[in-house]
């Protein structure tokens, strides 16, 4: 099994680094303002976040308030107006190899099987051939995507589709795994699945990841802690410790006690903006 392979790839490596002490990202003082030709827009301000080596952290908030760009910031591919975010110690200045990252929408290459397009994430960072097809038989057994190797995407479900991307951004054994709204475009009894599913793989892993999602149920299930956003200049308003150890069933975690006390909250917090789940 290769859960964990990263850190205990760098646990062989004998002495820890100093970084790894510290949190695995930390925002401080993240501003960021869009200009345009014809506009300004303050998406986000003040955004102060500490997140540790395997947390899961949810983030949810009105459309708009800057949650895809929070996670573009962490990723290198937005630059802040002001603050900074490092990343297992080290300043974000560009865009970072050691995340991955899985959207909306799978964006699959169509003309490549389901195995070649999460290899393709090896052949465009150039890792070894050999370790590359190794990983992506394992995460695809990870994933149950096991028989589907050769399958097009056009053969694949939505579902399915996602778990590939999902493959494809672990690939490289990623430090953080961000996800933008993943699961947004599925039918409501697939995402329940793949929730469900996410949840076992970090469990099993102990990944640290941030997730990006406008259905509080799925912030709530998933995460070991959920942020909320207020209105743009998006800023977080309100922390939550999801207070739900261990092994999570799906539908005992929606009957427990603290996963209700959480979603209604964050509801209350989100008022009319929240979409319904
Ligand atoms: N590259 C850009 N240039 C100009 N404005 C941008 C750019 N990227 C985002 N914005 C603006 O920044 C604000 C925040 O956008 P962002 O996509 O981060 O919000 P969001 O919370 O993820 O929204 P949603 O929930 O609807 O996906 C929006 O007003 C958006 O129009």
């Amino acid at each position: 099994m290769f859960a964990r392979t990263a850190d205990r790839a760098r646990d062989g490596a004998g002495s820890e680094p100093p970084a790894e002490q510290g949190p695995m990202v930390d925002i401080h003082g993240v501003d960021v303002t869009f200009r345009t030709k014809d506009r300004t827009v303050h998406a986000l301000s003040g955004i102060d976040l500490t997140i540790q080596h395997g947390e899961f952290l949810s983030i949810a908030g009105p459309s708009g308030c800057g949650k895809s760009t929070l996670l573009r910031v962490i990723a290198g591919l937005t630059a802040t107006s002001a603050g900074g975010v490092t990343l297992r110690g080290t300043p974000v200045e560009g865009p970072r190899r050691d995340v991955g990252f899985v959207f909306q929408r799978a964006a699959l290459l169509d003309w490549r099987n389901a195995r070649d397009n999460i290899l393709f994430q090896a052949e465009m960072r150039g890792l070894p051939k050999a370790w590359a097809r190794r990983r992506t038989d394992e995460l695809m057994e990870m994933t149950g995507l096991t028989g589907f190797e050769k399958a097009m995407p056009f053969e694949l479900s939505g579902g399915m589709q996602q778990r590939v991307s999902l493959c494809r951004a672990l690939l490289h054994e990623p430090d953080v795994l961000l996800m933008d709204e993943p699961f947004g475009a599925l039918d409501a009894l697939t995402r329940e699945n793949m929730n469900v599913e996410l949840r076992r793989i970090w469990e099993d892993t102990g990944m640290t990841v941030v997730l990006v999602t406008h259905s509080v149920a799925e912030a709530v299930y998933l995460a070991s802690r959920s942020v909320v956003m207020g209105p743009r200049p998006g800023r977080v308003i309100e922390e939550f410790d999801i207070a739900i150890h261990g092994h999570r069933e799906y539908e005992p975690t929606l009957e427990n006690p603290e996963f209700q006390r959480v979603t209604a909250r964050i509801r209350e917090l989100l008022g009319s903006t929240a979409t319904a789940d």
